[in-house]
């Protein structure tokens, strides 16, 4: 029997804080038709709520150094806050979403992530995803809505970049589902020149990837970002774009196509 599609749609920091677009797209989301995900971040925010509680936020190639305090503070925005608001934003569009971190019945386990020369705390890589909970949940017409808070089944809480949640989610549930991931940020795409909104880079291969890289047309956030990608793509991902809130209109034409 041939798989269904299951969309799992990925938004950033900067769409999240703008109430008004953030409203346009769930609604737009909420009407897309068929099993769905949606996977928020939140840096931006989380930011500025540690800030007002005078904690610096400290960030290493797009990740966040996660001290105790710091751990506290984003389990309370992310697994809180913005999980529960974006929650309630879908079910006034009639969408069934249900906010859940990776602890919830085991979704997402990871465990402390440990590179050489850099203490990141409390920050989480994935190992594995409960992707049968999951369906259960989809097959119900139920939408789960996955925040950036894992965990590693000895009780510590970790915080996992979102991009990375979106393409392990997805890698897991290619078992069961022929799986499309969309990157959604305030830009249209992946730009030639940053300075141009709409120098969109329509198609990236695995070939034009690492000389982007060289050429520093593609830095900072990005640079996860296309990492997470490809890695999904080679692990069964059937199709990965990176677009703006529009990318969940099936009328859209401008956004990057990531193939190997
Ligand atoms: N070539 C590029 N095209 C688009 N954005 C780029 C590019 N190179 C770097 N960036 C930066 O990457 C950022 C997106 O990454 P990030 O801030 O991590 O997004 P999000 O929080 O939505 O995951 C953009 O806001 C932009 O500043
Ligand atoms: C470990 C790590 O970096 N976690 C991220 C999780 C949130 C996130 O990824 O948010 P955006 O998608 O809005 O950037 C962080 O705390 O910033």
């Amino acid at each position: 029997m041939s798989k269904q599609t299951l969309q799992i749609v990925k938004i950033g920091g900067n769409v999240i804080n703008n109430e008004t677009v953030l409203n346009a797209f769930l609604k737009d989301f909420a009407a897309l038709k068929g099993p769905k995900i949606l996977v928020h971040g939140g840096g931006k925010r989380a930011s500025e709520i540690s800030s007002a509680m005078g904690l610096e936020s400290k960030m290493i190639n797009g990740r966040r150094v996660t001290d105790a305090a710091t751990v506290e503070v984003v389990t309370m925005v992310y697994a809180g806050l913005l999980n529960k608001n974006i929650a309630a934003q879908l079910q006034k569009y009639s969408c069934n979403a249900i906010g859940l971190s990776g602890v919830d019945a085991n979704c997402i386990l990871a465990h402390k992530r440990i590179v050489k020369d850099v203490d990141y705390g409390f920050a989480g890589d994935v190992d594995a995803i409960n992707s049968q909970f999951i369906h259960l949940l989809l097959q119900n017409n139920v939408t789960p809505v996955f925040c950036a808070i894992t965990h590693d089944k000895n009780g510590q809480l970790l915080n996992t970049n979102a991009d990375t949640i979106a393409s392990e989610v997805a890698i897991g549930m290619s078992e069961l589902y022929l799986t499309d991931l969309n990157f959604v940020f305030e830009l249209k795409g992946v730009l030639e020149n940053i300075e141009d909104k709409n120098s969109v880079i329509k198609e990236i291969n695995s070939k034009t990837y690492p000389k982007l890289v060289d050429k520093g047309i593609i830095s900072d956030g990005m640079l996860p970002k296309l990492h997470n990608c490809f890695n999904a793509l080679e692990k069964g991902v059937n199709k990965v774009k990176i677009g703006d809130v529009t990318l969940v209109k099936e009328s859209i034409k401008l956004y990057t196509t990531l193939t190997l």
